[in-house]
């Protein structure tokens, strides 16, 4: 059954996660029967140790992978349904390693963000670069947007497919580790710019390593174990000490930072 959620009596558009389950070709089972939503408006954030299947997860949510078992809903419309350029123009992806096919320059990568609502051999015009430049002006890239993108960065990189994908204007937006290789200034102008996205109405998903990240977006979080299932949830009724101890193995403390104004946690550290 596929649940469509309404708030103050209007339905709105959703992704349900039925029943999924992975398998690998070589027969590898990734994680079995995971249900749950992804709602607009909010940014759930996909947590779990190495291995354990977030970015395979992502992809089948994504529909780069189809699913062993169960599906995938959109808007109630199963996935199976849909065509990759309807997905497209619906549901962004910004996978954790960017490799471009071409030597572009970083606006002209950035305005490919367009094509799903292009039509085949159509060249991005005023209009398209005018989406491209917005999202370059919203993550700050004016400085590299004439650089090749071959020449530039990781991090530097990992903000262009952002800019990109915010370019689709796709109603969700799932990001594999997108604060994997930026500094400590940028991971927070990122974790801004995605609360900003989902204020402005888009469903955020992303993978990450840092539980940290997930109290500061304090919104919900989904828990990846080792068993192949998941537990999901607000993050501050999830992610305690003895949840973070099992699901990592090392000690982590959760405090209360009153001068923050939220939950925060710090790894003990080496005893
Ligand atoms: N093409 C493949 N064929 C078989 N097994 C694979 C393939 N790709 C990944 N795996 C395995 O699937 C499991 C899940 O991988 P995945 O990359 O989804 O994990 P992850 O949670 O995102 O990991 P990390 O946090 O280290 O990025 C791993 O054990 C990995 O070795």
């Amino acid at each position: 059954m596929v649940i469509m959620e309404t708030e103050n009596g209007r339905d709105y558009m959703n992704i349900v996660v039925q029943n999924l389950g992975f398998n690998y070709p070589n027969g590898k089972s990734i994680f079995n029967n995971l249900n749950f939503t992804i709602n607009k408006s909010k940014v759930l954030s996909i947590l779990g140790p190495n291995g354990v299947g977030k970015t395979t997860l992502l992809g089948c949510i994504a529909r780069l992978y189809l699913p062993s078992q169960g599906d995938v809903f959109f808007d109630g419309k199963s996935y199976l349904s849909m065509t990759q350029c309807e997905i497209a123009q619906n549901i962004g992806y910004v996978p954790q390693i960017i490799v471009p096919a071409f030597n572009y320059s970083v606006i002209d990568y950035i305005v490919t963000g367009c094509a799903p609502s292009m039509k085949v051999f159509q060249k991005p015009k005023k209009e398209e670069y005018d989406r491209a430049w917005c999202a370059v002006k919203k993550l700050k890239l004016e400085h590299i947007a004439h650089k090749s993108i071959m020449q530039i960065s990781g991090g530097e990189r990992q903000q262009a497919a952002i800019a990109r994908v915010i370019t689709q204007k796709p109603s969700f937006i799932l990001l594999d580790e997108p604060a994997s290789h930026l500094d400590m200034g940028n991971q927070m102008k990122l974790l801004e710019i995605l609360n900003d996205l989902a204020q402005e109405d888009y469903g955020i998903v992303m993978t990450t390593h840092n539980p940290d990240h997930v109290f500061i977006l304090d919104d919900q979080v989904a828990v990846l174990r080792d068993e192949g299932n998941l537990i999901s949830g607000k993050s501050r009724d999830i992610l305690n000490e003895e949840f973070l101890y099992g699901l990592y193995g090392s000690k982590i403390k959760v405090l209360n930072i009153k001068e923050l104004g939220r939950m925060a946690c710090i790894a003990q550290g080496i005893l």
